[in-house]
């Protein structure tokens, strides 16, 4: 496989209301598969991989149960089953607005296919994955539960997921799409670059997400982003936001390039 890669996140900030359980957005995501879907049309070799978060969905479940600290009792694995479907049910209703869009989606269920070990990934069905990438099929997968070496069980964002598909598919490009026009610095400017030598001049500014959230908000992306780049030399990031109609299709054509790059 030898074709790059574009990975892109639906922020559960931007598909749920991260403050209203179970609130799924059907109208942004049906935008945002048009744009795909008309990207797609104007350079049928994109190839993507879409992960979306977990929004209202996950994190509420997740946050009751404390799931990501780990999974022991019989109560934290019936809290996990739960996070779980809760986690499956949005994936299912994002993969079925996608495929009404004739985006071919084919979802890679993390909680079935991750083993992790404190958190991070060991093994996820990588054939899988690449074979549906070599059918023309666009891989989805999201945040969701794992079954975890040392804790037992845990939480994995899409973040995690796209970190550990980066280390083995040729993906040279991530774009993380929510609420925000980027990440903002402390003034409320957008940054438009971030890399390791300006990150302490930024750090103070990055902070937890405005919903209900167990994985970290603008922080934890920032960080886990920035890790990632510094590992790979060719690998583009992008904070984007979803909410200005057209953009997505513009950006993936390399038409615009908006939001926050983060780069080694
Ligand atoms: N400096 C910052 N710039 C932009 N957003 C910030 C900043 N600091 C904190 N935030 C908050 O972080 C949020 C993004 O993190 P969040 O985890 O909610 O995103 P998401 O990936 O869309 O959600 P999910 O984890 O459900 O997929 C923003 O919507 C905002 O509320
Ligand atoms: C809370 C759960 C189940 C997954 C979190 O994944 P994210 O929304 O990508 O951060």
């Amino acid at each position: 496989m030898t074709k790059s890669i574009t990975l892109i996140k639906l922020g559960g900030s931007l598909i749920t209301d991260k403050n209203v359980q179970s609130s799924y957005k059907a109208d942004v995501v049906a935008r945002l598969a048009r744009e795909m879907k008309a990207a797609q049309q104007a350079q049928p070799d994109l190839s993507l991989v879409i992960g979306h978060g977990s929004g209202s969905f996950g994190h509420f479940e997740a946050k009751k149960h404390n799931t990501i600290a780990g999974v022991h009792t019989p109560e934290e694995w019936y809290g996990f089953t739960r996070v779980a479907v809760a986690a499956s049910q949005l994936s299912q209703y994002v993969a079925e607005t996608l495929l009404d869009a004739e985006l071919p989606v084919f979802r890679v269920q993390p909680s079935a296919s991750v083993v992790s070990d404190e958190g991070v990934i060991q093994q996820m069905a990588l054939h899988n994955i690449r074979t549906a990438l070599t059918m023309g099929l666009i891989p989805l997968v999201h945040g969701d539960v794992a079954l975890d070496i040392t804790l037992g069980g845990t939480i994995t964002s899409t973040e995690t997921i796209f970190a550990y598909l980066a280390r083995y598919l040729p993906v040279d490009r991530i774009l993380l799409i929510g609420v925000e026009s980027g990440v903002y610095d402390q003034t409320g400017s957008i940054i438009p670059h971030i890399t390791s030598h300006n990150l302490e001049q930024h750090e103070a500014a990055l902070g937890h997400s405005a919903g209900v959230d167990v994985t970290g908000g603008m922080y934890t992306k920032v960080m886990d982003m920035l890790a990632l780049a510094n590992v790979r030399d060719q690998l583009s990031v992008r904070i984007m936001s979803g909410t200005e109609p057209g953009l997505l299709t513009q950006t993936l054509l390399n038409k615009a390039e908006p939001g926050t790059l983060i780069t080694g």
